[in-house]
């Protein structure tokens, strides 16, 4: 028997606050039904470890959001390797595994180290600024399209381009409908920067066209894995960031042992991704009838893994609903796991340790002067804007 259950988990009070949600989910049982969507939730850590590594049962190909592809024409022309099972994931996963390597990453850190201690000097000076506006946004836009090859110029497009990506993965809601309001500009902008003339040499872009110059994928495969990077490269890391400051604005305690000793940068900026998760859910389907944690489950079903509700969940880490730096939370679920676990994950942990080192070796305190104000959307935990006192040591 499995409980069934009327939340609504892309509504605005759950997208706003959805931890009691999550609560009432994984009391619920191992797995529930949503009849909202007519949907399978996996809340527990367990089971989202469990389905998201068992790729043959809970497959990728018909999409990782609600719309299944195999009834309904997908928002966008599907990924090659986010949407894909394999054997065409295989190849694309590869090469990206390849280009995002934490060897390659390596080359790339003095000059996303130099970038993050540039931004915390200036901002330090400023005293009191919007940690999103000024920091959690500036600083993914600069580094990893630099790293990609992209020009300098309208880079925020990027942000709307990832704010309609993210958003598709849910229902048709008003928050998808506010953000798919000037698509077709964003999309052409979006697609134009993917073509290896609009690329610096040698940058992560042209390092995909290099590999279809080596006959690994054909050119026409590369122009859509460069969308890749640019459709999951940028709004995840803002959020990333922009969670990360919110948690040490709101616990500040932790922040005072981070400041104490920069090196726990790395292990803390963990513990912000299981705490406040950037991607917060995403979809699978059911391949074929298959009875999984009790639920006989039937091909084409949909499966949500809310990876968010992993991470608290109290049967796998103690006191989940505390925030602590020391607790080094191995194995959270905030890049997912299996076959499609995060391939960028070098790059976002990079991120993420330059900007809490350079803060924690300037900056003694972070007070929230003002009202946190979130955006709302149905794939990410997002804020708009965070009004901060940067107080220096
Ligand atoms: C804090 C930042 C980030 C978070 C929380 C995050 C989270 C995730 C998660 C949960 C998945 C699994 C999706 C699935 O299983 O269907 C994923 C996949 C992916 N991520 Fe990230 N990501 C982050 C940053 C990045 C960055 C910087 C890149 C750089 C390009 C990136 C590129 C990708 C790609 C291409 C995939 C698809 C991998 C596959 O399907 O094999 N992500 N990410
Ligand atoms: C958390 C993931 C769903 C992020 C993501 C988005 C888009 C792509 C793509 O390949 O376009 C890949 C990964």
């Amino acid at each position: 028997h499995v409980t069934r259950l009327d939340i609504d988990p892309f509504g605005d009070d759950f997208l706003t606050m959805p931890y009691p949600h999550h609560e009432i989910m994984r009391e619920a049982g191992e797995v529930v039904w949503l009849d909202t969507y007519g949907l399978w939730a996996f809340t527990r850590y367990q089971p989202v470890k469990a389905g998201l590594s068992d790729w043959q049962n809970f497959i990728s190909s018909a999409g990782v959001g609600l719309a299944n592809f195999r009834t309904e024409k997908p928002f966008r022309p599907p990924s090659l390797i986010l949407e894909a099972d394999p054997p065409d994931h295989t190849k694309a996963r590869a090469i990206l595994a390849r280009i995002l390597s934490p060897k390659v990453v390596q080359q790339v850190r003095a000059e996303f180290q130099a970038q993050a201690e540039a931004l915390i000097d200036r901002l330090v000076e400023k005293g009191e600024i919007d940690a999103i506006n000024d920091l959690a946004k500036v600083y993914p836009l600069r580094v990893f399209p630099d790293a990609v090859g992209l020009p300098d110029e309208e880079r925020d497009t990027l942000l709307l381009y990832g704010d309609m990506v993210f958003n598709a993965f849910g229902p048709r809601n008003h928050v998808f409908q506010k953000a798919v309001e000037r698509y077709e500009p964003v999309r052409e902008w979006i697609m134009d920067k993917c073509r290896r003339e609009a690329l610096r040499p040698d940058g992560f872009g042209d390092q995909i066209y290099q590999a279809a110059d080596a006959g690994e994928i054909t050119h026409e495969e590369a122009t859509m894995l460069v969308r890749s990077f640019l459709s999951a490269g940028v709004d995840t890391t803002v959020n990333g960031i922009g969670n990360a400051i919110y948690c040490f604005g709101q616990f500040p305690d932790q922040y005072a042992k981070l400041a104490a000793d920069p090196a726990l940068a790395r292990i803390a900026f963990e513990e912000t991704l299981r705490f406040e998760s950037s991607v917060q859910t995403f979809f699978r389907t059911v391949n074929r009838d298959v009875e999984f944690a009790g639920a006989q489950m039937q091909e084409n079903d949909k499966v949500l893994f809310f990876l968010a509700a992993a991470n608290r969940d109290p049967r796998q880490w103690k006191d989940p609903e505390v925030f602590d730096i020391e607790r080094k939370p191995v194995g959270h679920m905030a890049f997912g796991t299996g076959i499609h676990g995060c391939v960028g994950q070098a790059i976002a942990r990079l991120e993420g340790e330059l900007i809490l080192t350079a803060l924690a070796r300037k900056v003694k305190r972070i007070e929230i002067i003002g009202e946190p104000v979130r955006r709302l959307n149905n794939t990410l935990r997002a804020l708009e804007s965070l009004p901060v006192r940067l107080v220096p040591h």
